[in-house]
């Protein structure tokens, strides 16, 4: 596993690519957004873009969906390069990014038949039905005779889903969707994802939550400080995390040293150690430490999830900083 200070953790093979950019970066001034960013995003995928706030997500959206030119870089959505080929890619992208430009004063319906008005794919006599369907997608059809301005955060995150989903699409591209949405809200973000997956749309969601991208997305990037730290199949980057043990024990210093000697790597974790078993296996640990005299209270196998995965390739950084990267992702302030 790698820092984002060298070349990043590529998994996976070569397929047809939805999207991809290539030495992407943003200057703001003299902020550095997005830095050095090849992304590729295959057909067919969900893939999470994950990274604490400020880690450069919206910015490399918004420079995906054209929104925003970068300072240096090539980026090519379905098949076409940006910003030349927009006009034929960008009527088959649906996107939900931050402040979407709704009117205040009119209705979420109203609202959507003026988007839907916009969308070139979308015939005229068509629009009423298309918004209408769209509204119950997203579960806004109760609502829709109401002003825009009395929604609430999580209606109006809805809104923007329902007008990124107007028409069929080839990607779809979610910022953040279930921002202000309650759990049940949430889960039927996560229930849309899945439907527009198995329709076969490419989808590309960010999120600073572990835990969402985790439960969504078949891909995964991971950002930090404006780079891509690591990329590709969940599962794959989850097995390149290798396995471990982790050893519940009162003994360990003793553990330690034991393990130290048998050349086989350890830190303390929690009330034990975690061992990793690269090189190694779970009976060679469990026979080193009753060797050396250890209690052994418990030895359970380690599942490496996102969130450890994350912390792993980004400590060594946070750690300089003084703060824990997964407290910036969770916890940390919005
Ligand atoms: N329009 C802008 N002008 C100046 N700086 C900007 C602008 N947009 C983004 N930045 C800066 O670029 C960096 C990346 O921001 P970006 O919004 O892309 O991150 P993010 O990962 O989407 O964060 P969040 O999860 O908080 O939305 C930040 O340091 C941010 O302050």
């Amino acid at each position: 596993m790698t820092t984002s200070t060298s070349a990043p953790v590529t998994t996976g093979h070569k397929t047809a690519v939805a999207a991809r950019t290539k030495g992407l970066r943003k200057e703001y001034g003299s902020t550095v957004a997005v830095d050095r960013v090849d992304l590729e995003l295959p057909e067919g995928a969900v893939l999470g873009m994950l990274g604490p706030n400020g880690s450069g997500k919206t910015t490399t959206i918004r420079m995906l969906l054209g929104l925003v030119r970068p300072t240096q870089g090539e980026i090519e959505l379905l098949g076409k390069p940006l910003p030349d080929g927009a006009e034929h890619a960008l009527p088959h992208v649906g996107a939900l990014v931050e402040g979407p430009g709704f009117h205040p004063f009119l209705s979420g319906r109203e609202n959507l038949i003026r988007c839907a008005a916009f969308e070139p794919l979308l015939p005229k006599k068509q629009i009423k039905q298309a918004v209408e369907d769209a509204l119950e997608r997203v579960g806004l059809a109760q609502a829709a005779h109401r002003r825009y301005r009395g929604y609430s955060l999580g209606m109006k995150q809805r809104l923007g889903l329902a007008a990124a989903l107007l028409v069929p699409r080839k990607l779809v591209v979610l910022d953040e969707p279930t921002n202000g949405l309650d759990p049940a809200g949430t889960r039927e973000i996560r229930k849309i994802i899945a439907d527009l997956h198995e329709q076969g749309s490419t989808v590309l969601v960010s999120s600073h939550l572990l835990s969402e991208v985790e439960a969504t997305c078949t891909h995964v990037a991971v950002l930090h400080r404006g780079t891509v730290v690591a990329q590709g199949e969940l599962t794959e980057l989850l097995q390149a995390g290798g396995s471990a043990l982790q050893v519940i024990t009162p003994d360990v210093e003793t553990a330690l040293s034991a393990l130290r000697t048998a050349k086989i790597s350890a830190r303390p974790l929690g009330e034990g150690l975690r061992v990793e078993l690269a090189g190694t296996s779970a009976p060679q640990v469990i026979e080193t430490l009753v060797k050396a005299g250890v209690g052994v209270y418990e030895a359970t196998r380690w599942k490496t999830g996102l969130e450890e995965l994350f912390a792993r390739l980004t400590e060594a950084e946070e750690a300089e900083r003084g703060m824990s990267a997964v407290d910036t992702l969770d916890g940390g302030p919005r």
